[in-house]
């Protein structure tokens, strides 16, 4: 569990603390990653790479049981692209400068993501010729959450989005639901204006080859991003979004609890990843979304050197099982962090003054939406298991 060592509400207030400003949100290595990370990242299973080659279809069997029936997230694109990198980056915490040593995909790699929602992310070999006709479209496609095509936009994009629109003509035909994310990734490198002739160039190209195919309104939308600043975690909220039933509903009672409390913007994230499932519905700043969830990393490291079992240490009485915190920066803007669950953390930026006084009003409301959240958005097999013991 994501602040489980943190065994009383931390309150720390930081008046003179400039905002965190690591250059990206994971910048350790494996050796010096927290046991607080590291219990982050055992909720995650492991990748079981499945055998794929184009002769054996076994391998893609099609999904069965409930459990398996999970939305799944393919990432395609040519190689070389970022795929693997966006994966590890995003799901395994990987520091960015050590995905130059990753090895070029061969096989079909499979996640299985436990988190909030259970979700599978698949990586493609950039090479896999999936439309031929060895392999079977169900079988890929069939209980699909989202195609995440990523294209290289520092190399020559051309041929790759010219095999996007061979496959989003494919998968139209069979499946119109599924939604077409374009990564335009790499943009690290790029300046702004080249950045934004590539964005402009392939959404063209795009959309009009899709319109004279006569998929005028297909669900395919457009990112910029990089694995090396927050855009990519951005983007992957997008799209996670998308497949999370009642998302409205979520937003509406994070909009009603940030009035009610005076919040400027309000996240709900995923701990394990730090993409955010859901916020109120005020535009998102990217400034806010960083250092909310820098402050994740934050209150992980301070839970992990703090928490541990004091043998002298005693509970003041009742003590809350989920973290809570807030710190003041020194532009008076006050961040608040409540745990809502096992995956999920709210953080809040607050700037009005008069609401940064009212701190029990905020818990009281961060609670109810607690209860809120966990009724409707607890995972089935957990109630179920709650109602077998
Ligand atoms: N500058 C920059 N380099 C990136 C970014 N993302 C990935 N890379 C680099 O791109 C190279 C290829 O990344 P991979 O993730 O292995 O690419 P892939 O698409 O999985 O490749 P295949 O497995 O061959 O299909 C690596 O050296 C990464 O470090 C990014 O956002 N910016």
């Amino acid at each position: 569990m994501a602040f489980r060592h943190i065994r009383r509400s931390l309150s720390i207030e930081l008046i003179k603390k400039n905002r965190m400003s690591k250059p990206y949100p994971y910048t350790r290595s494996d050796s010096s990653r927290s046991e607080a990370q590291l219990s982050l990242e055992n909720i995650l299973q492991g990748a079981t790479p499945g055998a794929v080659s184009a002769h054996s279809r076994a391998i893609l069997e099609p999904s069965v049981k409930p459990r398996d029936a999970k939305p799944r997230l393919l990432l395609m694109g040519l190689r070389r692209s970022g795929k693997s990198s966006i994966a590890s980056v995003v799901f395994h915490k990987m520091p960015p400068n050590e995905t130059l040593f990753l090895e070029s995909t061969t096989r079909i790699q499979k996640d299985s993501i436990h988190s909030f929602m259970d979700f599978q992310v698949w990586d493609f070999p950039g090479q896999l010729e999936y439309l031929e006709p060895s392999f079977d479209l169900e079988d890929i496609f069939g209980s699909l959450g989202a195609l995440v095509w990523v294209i290289d936009a520092q190399d020559d994009y051309l041929d790759s989005v010219a095999r996007l629109n061979r496959t989003i003509l494919t998968v139209q035909q069979y499946y119109p639901g599924i939604n077409i994310e374009v990564f335009i990734h790499k943009v690290d490198a790029l300046s702004e204006e080249y950045r934004q002739d590539a964005y402009q160039d392939i959404v063209q190209r795009i959309t009009d080859e899709l319109n004279d195919c006569g998929y005028e309104n297909a669900p395919v939308h457009f990112y910029l991003t990089s694995i090396y600043d927050y855009s990519v975690f951005e983007a992957f909220s997008k799209v996670i979004q998308k497949l999370i039933p009642n998302l409205s509903t979520l937003e509406n009672l994070i909009t009603t609890l940030g009035n009610n409390c005076g919040f400027e913007k309000t996240y709900l994230f995923d701990v394990l990843s730090k993409i955010y499932i859901a916020s109120d519905t005020r535009p998102v700043d990217m400034a806010s979304y960083e250092m909310c969830s820098d402050y994740i990393d934050v209150i992980v490291d301070i839970s992990e050197l703090y928490s541990w079992d004091h043998p002298l240490r005693k509970a003041k009485g009742e003590q809350m099982q989920e973290a809570e915190s807030h710190v003041v920066l020194h532009d008076d803007t006050m961040l608040h962090l409540m745990e809502m669950n096992k995956y999920l953390c709210l953080v809040s930026v607050i700037r009005n003054p008069e609401a940064r006084e009212k701190k029990g009003l905020i818990d009281m409301n961060c609670r109810t939406f607690q209860e809120a959240l966990n009724d409707v958005f607890s995972r089935s097999w957990e109630r179920e298991e709650d109602q077998t013991t």
